[in-house]
């Protein structure tokens, strides 16, 4: 008797996932190595951005006033008394009608309040003439125009990325606080499965999934543990899946979570004494998806079909595994787009479809990637989103709006909502 198995919706089912994981510790790591981290402590700033007023531009340093007047009729000249390279600090303040040779990124001296730029000015023995005349504040970059000191620039919970890293080095973070990263070990379940290296047999395949869940890590920062493959052998998966446990922080297993003679990961769960979060989801493909948790660890079941295991990382180990590493932002970004060709098959359960989407003049368009049933493996190849199709409605048609989920863009504060 095949037990029956009760689907649940896909925000159900990543709600129970998330409410099982924890960030993992902070821990403290070089500025060096901290790309591609989150961040778990704020970004405050030590001091102002910029620290001095300084030169926007390459040209003079003068008191705006002095230039009041000015015009091609009446040219005003000033005498230049020095000059400040930037990273060098001025000696005297200027007086009327002085005026200090200045580079970009110099600090202003005492009394100057405006920049003439080079370009607009005209030699003299002694100095220069303008033009026309300046207003306060012309072509300088004042202290604390781009933050102010003390003020919170960056929330924890968002990932490093080159532009953080620039703003931790303005303000000295040598060492900045991030969270651990999980370790994921990865498992691929099936007797018919060949190595990358090896020649296709009879009944044989070549195992796909293995590799593209450590790339789909890979896409987070993750390194992970393979444990490579095994045959459908309940005690052979037992003794990796234990060791698994001891090795990693979470464990993906690809195939064998359906209801088939070799399918043994439900036995498995039992074995181990896990409790499975769901073994059904309302979504298509990956509706056999399985999450289940042992202690403070989660075993992610993803089905033996390519197509079905992928969307089953990106929608389930993905934010958990953001989670865990402390992001606030755990869930893939999704946009709306038009669908660019009709889709019409049935939807019993809520569909993913694997998608290209392109900014066209029309705006943005999502058309499915070729072949896209639960076994293709060629669409996950040519697909950069997910287009999402509501169950409920065999009707998709050319130029409805759908919803899509950007593959590899992070950003997703929530999960995309039915
Ligand atoms: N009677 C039923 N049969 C099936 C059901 C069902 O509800 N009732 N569900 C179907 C759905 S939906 C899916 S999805 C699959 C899930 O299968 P499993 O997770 O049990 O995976 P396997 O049986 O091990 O393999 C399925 C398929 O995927 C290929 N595979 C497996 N591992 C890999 C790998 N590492 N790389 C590439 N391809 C892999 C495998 O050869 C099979 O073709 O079950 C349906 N059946
Ligand atoms: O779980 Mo299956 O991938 O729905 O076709
Ligand atoms: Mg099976």
């Amino acid at each position: 008797m095949i037990e029956k198995r009760n689907p649940i919706p896909v925000s159900d089912a990543i709600q129970r996932v998330i409410n099982h994981v924890q960030p993992l510790p902070i821990k403290k790591i070089e500025l060096e190595k901290a790309s591609g981290c989150i961040l778990r402590e704020p970004i405050i700033a030590t001091h102002a951005v910029p620290p001095f007023n300084r030169s926007a531009y390459d040209g003079y340093a003068i008191r705006a006033e002095d230039s009041t007047g000015a015009s091609p009729h009446h040219p005003i000249a000033f005498h230049v008394v020095g000059e400040i390279g930037a990273g060098q600090v001025p000696e005297v303040p200027i007086g009327k009608n002085e005026a200090y040779r200045i580079m970009t990124g110099a600090i202003l001296p005492e009394q100057a309040d405006a920049i003439v730029m080079l370009e607009k000015t005209t030699k003299t023995n002694d100095g220069f003439t303008v033009l026309e005349s300046l207003q306060p504040g012309d072509h300088v970059s004042f202290k604390g125009e781009d933050a102010k000191k003390g003020e919170v620039l960056i929330e924890p919970g968002t990932k490093i990325h080159p532009g953080t890293i620039a703003l931790l080095a303005t303000f000295g973070y040598a060492n900045v606080n991030v969270s651990e990263k999980p370790i994921a070990g990865v498992l691929a379940t099936g007797t018919e499965l060949l190595d990358v290296t090896e020649s296709l047999q009879p009944g044989k395949i070549r195992n796909s999934n293995g590799p593209m869940i450590q790339a789909q890590l890979d896409r987070l920062g993750i390194s992970c543990r393979s444990y490579g493959m095994l045959p459908d052998d309940l005690d052979a998966c037992m003794e990796v899946m234990e060791q698994a446990l001891q090795e990693t922080d979470v464990v993906i297993t690809t195939g064998g979570v359906s209801v088939g003679d070799y399918d043994y990961l439900p036995a498995l769960y039992k074995r181990l004494g896990a409790k499975v979060l769901f073994d059904k989801v309302m979504m298509r493909p990956g509706s056999v998806t399985t999450v289940a948790a042992l202690g403070d660890k989660l075993l992610f079941g993803l089905s033996g079909n390519p197509s079905a295991c992928f969307t089953g990382f990106e929608l389930f180990a993905r934010p958990a595994i953001m989670t865990m590493m402390g992001s606030k932002e755990p869930y893939l970004a999704h946009i709306h787009a038009t669908l660019g060709e009709d889709f019409t098959k049935n939807n019993p359960f809520t569909r993913f479809i694997r998608g290209i989407w392109k900014m066209t003049k029309q705006g943005v368009i999502a058309i499915p990637a070729g072949f896209n049933k639960s076994n293709a493996v060629s669409s996950i190849a040519r697909g950069n989103c997910l287009i999402v199709l509501p169950s409920g409605s065999s009707g998709y048609r050319k130029g409805m709006q759908v919803d899509i989920l950007l593959l590899g863009v992070d950003q997703g504060e929530e999960k995309w909502r039915l």
